[in-house]
């Protein structure tokens, strides 16, 4: 699925957080989103998965105007959202947490024992409270939830913040493979981005609402380069 964002406005109540924003993302490709805090990457996100409408601007899917679509209307068509925060169902456990997202989007039972079979920690802690889960089996949960709507695009919001390295290690290779196996995924990376740059072709960096800057991945790995990008006045 090709994503494409064109002069797109949106933010909260009356306040206007993107100013005319555009972005695209392959298929089959890993496509990075950059910025400092507040620079809108949340809020651009929010905005594709229909969590935010676009007060302005245009969405696109595989050529087909897609803008105005409410969150639910978003996942049929195919498009995955990892939120931030709250991304998982904490008063219920792992499984009804599987159950609840299976039911939702139309999911199967064996859709279920594979994400198990895929995610073999959901399996150990299949009985926990969602709440009690350590902040890399949480974030585990919620991309396992959302791959179970079977998207085409998925979203991951700074999944990798925070966590242990064995974590983002695991979380580097599924999200490679799903990529591999022809998902487009836009991943929102925080402060240690190497890993993450290293499997994608594209970044696209931010700023204040607007774009900053598209480029290879790879030309942010160059020493220093990321570093000077970020501290630059602009
Ligand atoms: N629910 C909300 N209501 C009002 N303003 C909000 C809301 N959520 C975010 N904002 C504001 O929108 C701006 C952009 O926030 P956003 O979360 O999109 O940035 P971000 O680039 O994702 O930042 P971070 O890297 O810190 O997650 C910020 O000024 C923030 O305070």
């Amino acid at each position: 699925m090709k994503l494409e964002v064109k002069g797109l406005h949106s933010g909260y109540g009356k306040v206007t957080i993107l100013h005319g924003v555009d972005f695209v993302a392959q298929p089959g490709e890993i496509t990075c989103v950059l910025g400092p805090n507040g620079a809108g990457k949340s809020t651009l996100m929010k905005t594709i998965a229909g969590h935010l409408p676009a007060s302005q601007g245009e969405i696109g899917i595989d050529g087909r105007p897609v803008q105005g679509l409410n969150a639910l209307q978003a996942t049929r068509l195919g498009i995955g959202y990892v939120a931030q925060e709250n991304n998982t169902f904490r008063e219920m456990s792992v499984r009804d947490n599987l159950l609840a997202s299976a039911l939702a989007f139309d999911g199967t039972d064996a859709l279920i024992e594979e994400t198990y079979r895929r995610f073999p920690i959901l399996d150990e802690r299949a009985g926990q409270q969602a709440g009690t889960l350590s902040g890399g089996e949480r974030q585990t949960l919620a991309i396992a939830n959302a791959l179970l709507a079977s998207p085409q695009l998925l979203i991951l919001d700074e999944p990798t913040a925070g966590l242990a390295p064995i974590f983002v290690d695991r979380i580097v290779e599924w999200i490679t493979e799903l990529a591999q196996s022809g998902m487009s995924v836009i991943w929102v990376v925080e402060q240690n981005p190497e890993k993450i740059l290293k499997i994608s072709r594209t970044t696209w960096m931010f700023d204040a609402g607007r774009n900053r800057e598209t480029l290879p991945s790879e030309a942010l790995l160059e020493p220093g380069r990321l570093e000077a990008m970020l501290l630059q006045e602009h």
